[in-house]
């Protein structure tokens, strides 16, 4: 219950999981704001900077927050990251430089911040964060000039004392923001990595399954039959082919059709889920049922189905199916299985239809 109330209060701020760079970015954002929010607080309580530059960390806060409102809920994720950068590297170094102390205060540390910060979030816009790389190298040389020519605009510490205390708390802020950062690129590999097994997990799933009727296809028969008698388990394979159906397209309509090959695939899962079995639809309307069970019991199996299959509520009128079935045997090979069912359906077919052979 508190893990489901973590959850989702974490998606709420954060976003989707699925997209792990926009879920990090996210909690960079609000991790930042709080570290504005705190030293704006501690600048003030110990007198660390003057009330323009507290008032201004107070200000990049707002900005902070309204940069995660838009990236979070107005889908500005990839604008927002850039505005981000750029109001660090443009308002908050300078700003910093010139209320805590120049190149006496503790804004080497925040541009070193900055640095991890491009290097992590940028990973996949190489020019962009070689570039943001290259101005936080180069930034504390135009701040340095400033400082030798303007010193009279550079906030300078009134006790060594004070001067110590903000570099510490700085030093602080940005062990836990490093460390944050690290966290949070190896949680988006982790999130990547979870994200490309499902993927794998959901293309093999469909790479093994039928689009129309949820039954497996063909390419699943070989891996079974494989799989079934190396178990040395008795087994039966039926084919399955529903009677006259180009006549039921023709009259009715390919869709009519669908509707028909779902409602036969649904009975036919039932009885492969029933027994254990396998339920494979091997092409347009011909379909494999794999079951553990002898020659008999697949027989009874399959007067079941076809009982059901003649009372299903179909809009017009039953159909029926004639099948074949083929019990393996310790000299058998998957063709030699398939084509005794093949054979037993064909007589079904010639038979009449509407009928089981085995
Ligand atoms: N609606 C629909 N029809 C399909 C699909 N796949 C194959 N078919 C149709 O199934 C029909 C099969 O026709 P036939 O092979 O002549 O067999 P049949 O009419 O069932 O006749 P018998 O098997 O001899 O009883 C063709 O008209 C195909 O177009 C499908 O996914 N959906």
């Amino acid at each position: 219950m508190r893990k489901r109330y973590r959850d989702t209060t974490l998606e709420w701020l954060l976003g989707d999981k699925d997209k792990p760079f926009e879920y990090t970015h996210h909690a960079v954002l609000l991790f930042t704001v709080f570290l504005y929010v705190l030293a704006a607080s501690v600048n003030y309580y110990f007198d660390l900077a003057n009330i323009y530059n507290i008032g201004l960390q107070m200000f990049i806060s707002l900005m902070v927050v309204v940069i995660w409102y838009l990236s979070r809920w107005k889908n500005q994720f990839q604008t927002m990251r850039f505005l981000f950068i750029l109001v660090i590297v443009l308002v908050s170094i300078p700003a910093n430089w010139v209320g805590n102390g120049g190149s006496d205060g503790p804004t080497y540390l925040l541009i070193f911040g900055s640095l991890i910060y491009i290097s992590v979030s940028f990973k996949d816009l190489g020019i962009f964060r070689r570039l943001g790389q290259l101005f936080c190298i180069i930034i504390p040389i135009p701040l340095m000039v400033l400082e030798k020519l303007h010193p009279e605009l550079i906030f300078k510490y009134g006790d060594p004392e004070l001067k110590q205390l903000d570099l510490l708390i700085t030093f602080i802020i940005m062990a836990v923001f490093s460390i944050v950062m690290m966290g949070s690129l190896s949680t988006r590999f982790k999130l990547e990595r979870h994200k490309a097994e499902r993927l794998a997990e959901k293309l093999r799933s469909l790479s093994e399954k039928d689009y129309l009727t949820g039954l497996y296809n063909r390419r699943i028969l070989d891996k079974e039959y494989m799989a079934w008698t190396q178990q040395n388990q008795v087994f039966s394979l039926a084919l399955l082919d529903l009677d006259h159906f180009k006549h039921q397209n023709d009259q009715w309509g390919h869709n009519y059709g669908d509707e028909i090959l779902k409602s036969f695939s649904a009975l036919l899962q039932e009885t492969a889920s029933r027994n254990k079995g396998l339920a494979i639809r091997q092409g347009g309307e011909e379909f494999v049922l794999l079951l553990p069970l002898s020659l008999d019991d697949t027989y009874r199996e399959l007067k079941y189905l076809a009982e059901s299959f003649r009372t299903t509520d179909l809009a017009h009128g039953p159909v029926t199916f004639s099948a074949g079935i083929a019990e393996n045997t310790a000299t058998d090979n998957q063709n030699d299985l398939l084509k005794r069912a093949d054979k037993l359906m064909y007589q079904a077919k010639d038979a009449g239809r509407n009928r089981i052979c085995r």
